[in-house]
């Protein structure tokens, strides 16, 4: 597991997924100096504390530490997990006034110390919240990441590698779109080594019903999660490090995240869940997935609900 020299990641908001981030940081590796922010300085310094007591018998030697913002100011990832979760029943949608007010005060003291890396956006909902993060930072687009669909994704290769027998891995499906009600299963290009599902699933005579049932399953992880353990946060926290991974070791690889569309799809001006190629500059190019007219006419949809969410941050610009 290669040392990233140098590498230093700072974490806002340190409730349940913010720590699981810093907990699947530490145990891969990912940087060698972790800072630890959230208003709650009691729990954030026993946090600290906890995770340095891991250390010795960690993969590789990180500096934690509790921090303020002045640790951003040379700091390669700023991670934002603050702001409010979902309660039971709740939409993420339903979190943007909370949250865009967090994220107002958290990314303006986060550029008063002259950040210039990359900001990783988890908080909810998270393409309104990292269209935000990119307006009130004026960082360029391709350095304001959000997790997008990137956990979506890993549900919708779970279900299939269950159905179809194989390992999530060996999987090549993309959830895009909003990360939340209106996210798409792009169907017409998911395959298992270059086999169609939507023809696989459609050979079965049910198919339609399957892909509506396995949609509607990764469509409300969430709400069922919560429901039965109040908050979801380990498949998140896998997630953002992969992310993290990427972005720290130049990796070149094609995750689904939320990006800033700039014609892709048909779009402009909206963040929104595509795949994208991420290394060491942050967002490398987004990729354009051919899809369907029925899954173009989904993801218009989506980017509508977005923009209009989306028109709530220029109230605080
Ligand atoms: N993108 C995704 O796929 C997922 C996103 N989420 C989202 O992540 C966010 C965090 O969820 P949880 O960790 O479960 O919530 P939590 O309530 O456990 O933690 C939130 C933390 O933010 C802190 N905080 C609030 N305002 C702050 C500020 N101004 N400065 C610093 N810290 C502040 C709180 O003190 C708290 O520790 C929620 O918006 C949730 O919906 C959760 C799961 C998946
Ligand atoms: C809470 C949330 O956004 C998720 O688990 O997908």
């Amino acid at each position: 597991m290669a040392y990233q020299f140098g590498k230093k990641i700072v974490v806002i908001g340190t409730g349940a997924v913010g720590i699981s981030y810093a907990f699947a940081v530490l145990n891969q590796a990912l940087c060698d100096e972790l800072v630890l922010i959230d208003l709650n300085e009691k729990r954030v310094a026993a946090e600290a504390r906890d995770m340095r007591h891991g250390m010795l018998y960690a993969p590789s030697p990180v500096k934690v530490k509790e921090g303020d913002y002045a640790d951003c100011a040379d700091a390669d990832i700023v991670c934002i997990c603050a702001g409010v979760p979902q309660k039971v029943g709740e939409t993420r949608l339903q979190l943007i006034d909370n949250n865009l007010n967090v994220f107002h005060k958290i990314v303006g003291n986060v550029m008063k110390h002259g950040f210039g890396g990359i900001f990783l956006v988890a908080s909810n909902p998270v393409d309104v919240l990292s269209y935000a993060t990119w307006r009130f930072s004026g960082l360029p687009k391709e350095r304001v990441i959000g997790s997008g669909t990137i956990l979506d994704t890993a549900r919708l290769c779970n279900c299939l590698g269950k159905a179809f027998d194989v390992s999530p891995t060996s999987v090549d499906a993309h959830m895009i779109g909003e990360h939340g009600d209106s996210v798409i299963a792009a169907w017409s290009t998911a395959s298992i080594a270059g086999v169609p599902l939507k023809e696989a699933l459609e050979k079965s005579g049910d198919g339609a019903a399957r892909m509506a049932q396995i949609h509607e399953n990764v469509r409300s992880a969430a709400y069922s999660i919560i429901e039965g353990k109040g908050a979801t946060y380990y498949g998140i926290a896998m997630g953002l490090a992969r992310i993290t991974q990427a972005i720290l070791r130049n990796q070149q690889v094609v995750l689904t995240v939320s990006v800033l569309l700039d014609g892709e799809y048909g779009e402009h001006n909206v963040y929104i869940g595509t795949p994208a190629v991420l290394n060491g500059t942050g967002i490398a190019r987004v990729i354009e997935k051919p899809l369907d007219d029925d899954e173009r006419t989904k993801f218009a949809h989506s980017a509508k609900i977005l923009r209009e969410y989306q028109e709530k941050v220029s109230d605080y610009c």
